[in-house]
């Protein structure tokens, strides 16, 4: 890694103590975005992310102002909003049906437009837009926190190795419409959203992801998508548990 990232990487001995110091960070970020910008501006994934930040989030109601949040998705799969495998479902399911965030403030992809990828990214930018382009002067929104996953693989949100969508350095939120894994048809956040935001933390949890954070990690292996996340000016942070974390070299364990 390059040393000039600030790099945070924790390994915790259980996912319940993860969640504990995973909902530390949120309210902490949450308390320094609303008293510097009025507004907590959050990036949620899909997969085993949303039932571990929720686990103890939700437990501490009273510690966010929910009301001053707003949400986007990092990446969502093209499938009706109730679907099984819609990332909003999910995180509908784990985490805003038990806090008090307004409804419009979680902003979805239009599942009238389906049909067409592009028109789905193009209408989620203007989402963006909305949001971020009176305050951010940059060319990318900027958040004050976006949560990731890591697939075994290596891929994060829904940028996968090997594919086209790495080499995006123009787009917000663009189409992968051939995901390996299912379902295919997906929009994501590209590589420069991720990497203009002020925070950005992976959560990684099992053994399953041992190898891949090995190569991330230590070996910096710029093959791997998330290894291609390091924000510009922003904190990456790391949140593992000890089984994940267990053939790294570099880490903190608490
Ligand atoms: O397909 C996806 O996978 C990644 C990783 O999921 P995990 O279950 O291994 O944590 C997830 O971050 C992404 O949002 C999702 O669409």
């Amino acid at each position: 890694m390059s040393s000039s990232i600030p790099l945070s990487i924790q390994s915790y001995s259980t996912v319940e103590e993860l969640s504990v110091a995973l909902a530390d960070l949120f309210v902490t970020l949450s308390v320094d975005a609303i008293q510097t910008r009025g507004r907590f501006t959050v990036g949620l994934s899909g997969g085993s992310l949303p039932k571990i930040l929720a686990a103890d989030l939700v437990k501490r109601v009273d510690a966010v102002e929910w009301e001053k949040l707003t949400v986007f998705f990092c990446d969502e799969r093209l499938v009706p909003l109730d679907h099984e495998d819609s990332n909003y479902r999910l995180c509908r399911e784990e985490l805003f049906s038990k806090v008090p965030i307004p409804e419009e403030q979680i902003h979805k992809i239009n599942p009238d437009l389906l049909e067409n990828a592009e028109e789905v990214a193009e209408d989620y930018k203007d989402q963006l837009i909305h949001v971020f382009a009176h305050v951010n002067s940059a060319k990318f929104p900027v958040f004050d926190l976006l949560l990731l996953g890591i697939g075994p693989d290596g891929h994060t949100c829904s940028l996968f190795p090997g594919h086209q969508t790495l080499e995006d350095t123009i787009d917000w939120v663009i189409p992968e419409e051939n995901s390996p894994k299912p379902p295919p048809r997906r929009i994501t956040f590209t590589l420069p959203t991720l990497n203009h935001a002020h925070n950005v933390c992976f959560v990684a949890t099992g053994e399953g992801k041992q190898d891949i954070l090995k190569r991330i990690i230590d070996e910096n292996d710029q093959k791997i998508p998330s290894a291609l996340v390091q924000p510009v000016h922003g904190n990456l942070f790391w949140f593992l548990d000890d089984k994940a974390s267990a053939k790294l070299t570099l880490r903190e364990k608490k």
